[in-house]
């Protein structure tokens, strides 16, 4: 039996978010709805969820000490990693002393913190398609494990960033070194190590949300989102929606594969198992053990939302992971580098019929980073697509 406090008294469940951007924001905001105390936690102030949250709290998550320090003062019953770049080995030792619960596992977190450690669970231990891979140190590594049988076209990141940060596309000889340098800047925590991926030219691509929760039988068991369809661009996702039109065989391949990578990894809570489709053919690409940027998506398409089941799952409740109807997701970018940013148009896009919003509160925009998503809902994919996209046209953020 699950039992809930009240926040902000000695009976409070408390969970840590460690990592507060727009999708611990969604979380944040399901946790409350709930009455559990939250905790947001980021490397810089006033960060989305940290608007939300019953406490904000501003350190370096990368680094063991401060973490440690954090954790033992505030003592959560659940730690949430909602970014990669955290100390992991200090959430594996915390949590093997007994000191918290980390979501799903602290090894999960440990394991998908960069590409290494998924890559060779998912393609050596359990033996999962994947695209042909290596892991190289320097130029002239990198140089050699292409001319060893990557080949080209091959993609280059570095072993530890996200949403495409230092990612990029190696077509020929000439395109290598640009490759390395640009790895070398866009990594989140300095490192030298990156992945050289043989390209897999496939038909489209697919997140597959899947879910660990306890049932009312108090076992653990797997629960499949329809799939969701998405477009990239530069390794960052600008559209997504739901449901994704596959074949019975690859929709078949694909829960497979999910069930298989999040049954390791184990745990209570949601998984974004990012996967490659070509006819019935379907490749790994890599796993987050949180809600996913894509599945955005589903704020306007299921019962509960990603985040939603990730809040019940995480705290022992169980989920419906039902489609309710189509829709599409499309992202607003900042567009301009400044503090402070207003929005322009946003009647205009809520005009769009459909269609709803979320502006992430960030306190700073980059040109590329991501400030907001549309979202619409349709009878099709294809009319939802079309608006979200016209929706997020219709935001113009510009300087304050
Ligand atoms: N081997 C590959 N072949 C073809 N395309 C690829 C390959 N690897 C990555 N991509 C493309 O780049 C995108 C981003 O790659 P990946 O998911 O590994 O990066 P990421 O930085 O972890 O992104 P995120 O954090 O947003 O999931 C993929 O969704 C896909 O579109
Ligand atoms: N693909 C992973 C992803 O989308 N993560 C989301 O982006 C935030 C960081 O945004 P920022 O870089 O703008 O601070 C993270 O906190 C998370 O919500
Ligand atoms: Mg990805």
């Amino acid at each position: 039996m699950t039992t809930l406090g009240t926040p902000l008294s000695p009976s409070a469940t408390r969970v840590m978010l460690l990592g507060s951007g727009e999708l611990g924001k969604e979380v944040l905001i399901a946790l409350q709805r709930l009455g559990v105390e939250t905790i947001a936690v980021d490397r810089y102030d006033n960060a989305p969820g940290q608007q939300v949250a019953h406490h904000a709290r501003t350190i370096t998550m990368s680094d063991p000490a401060q973490l440690k320090a954090l954790i033992e003062a505030e003592r959560p019953h659940l730690v949430v990693p909602e970014i990669e770049a955290i100390a992991t080995p200090m959430l594996q030792e915390l949590e093997a002393a007994g000191v918290v619960t980390v979501i799903p596992t602290a090894r999960a977190a440990r394991l998908t913190m960069d590409r290494e450690g998924i890559r060779r669970l998912a393609a050596e231990t359990l033996g999962l398609p994947t695209s042909p891979y290596r892991f190289c140190d320097s130029l002239a590594e990198l140089q050699a494990a292409i001319d060893a049988g990557i080949g080209y076209p091959c993609i280059v990141k570095p072993v530890m960033s996200s949403s495409g940060k230092g990612q990029s596309k190696i077509d020929g000889p000439a395109d290598v070194q640009k490759a390395w340098d640009y790895a070398m800047a866009g990594g989140r925590v300095s490192h030298g190590r990156i992945i050289v991926e043989g390209f897999i030219d496939f038909d489209y691509e697919i997140t597959q949300l899947t879910v660990r929760a306890k049932g009312a039988d108090g076992v653990v068991h797997t629960h499949f989102c329809d799939p969701i369809g998405h477009v990239q661009v530069g390794g960052d996702y600008v559209e997504s929606w739901q449901p994704m039109a596959m074949s019975a065989a690859a929709i078949d391949q694909s829960r497979q594969i999910a069930k298989t990578v999040t049954d390791d990894l184990g745990g209570l809570g949601l998984f974004g198992v990012e996967l490659f489709v070509k006819g019935d053919q379907v490749w790994f690409s890599e796993v987050s053990p949180r809600p996913h940027d894509t599945g955005l998506v589903t704020l306007c398409t299921q019962h509960q939302s990603e985040f939603e089941l990730h809040a019940r799952a995480i705290l022992g409740l169980p989920v419906d992971t039902r489609l309710r109807n189509p829709g599409a997701s499309a992202v607003i970018y900042g567009g301009v580098d400044a503090q402070g940013i207003v929005f322009d148009g946003v009647d205009e896009a809520l005009a769009v019929p459909g269609t709803d919003l979320r502006l992430f509160g960030k306190p700073e925009s980059f040109t590329k980073r991501r400030m907001g998503v549309a979202l619409a809902r349709a009878e099709t994919t294809d009319a939802a697509r079309a608006n979200a996209k016209l929706a997020a046209s219709k935001v113009q953020p510009r300087r304050g």
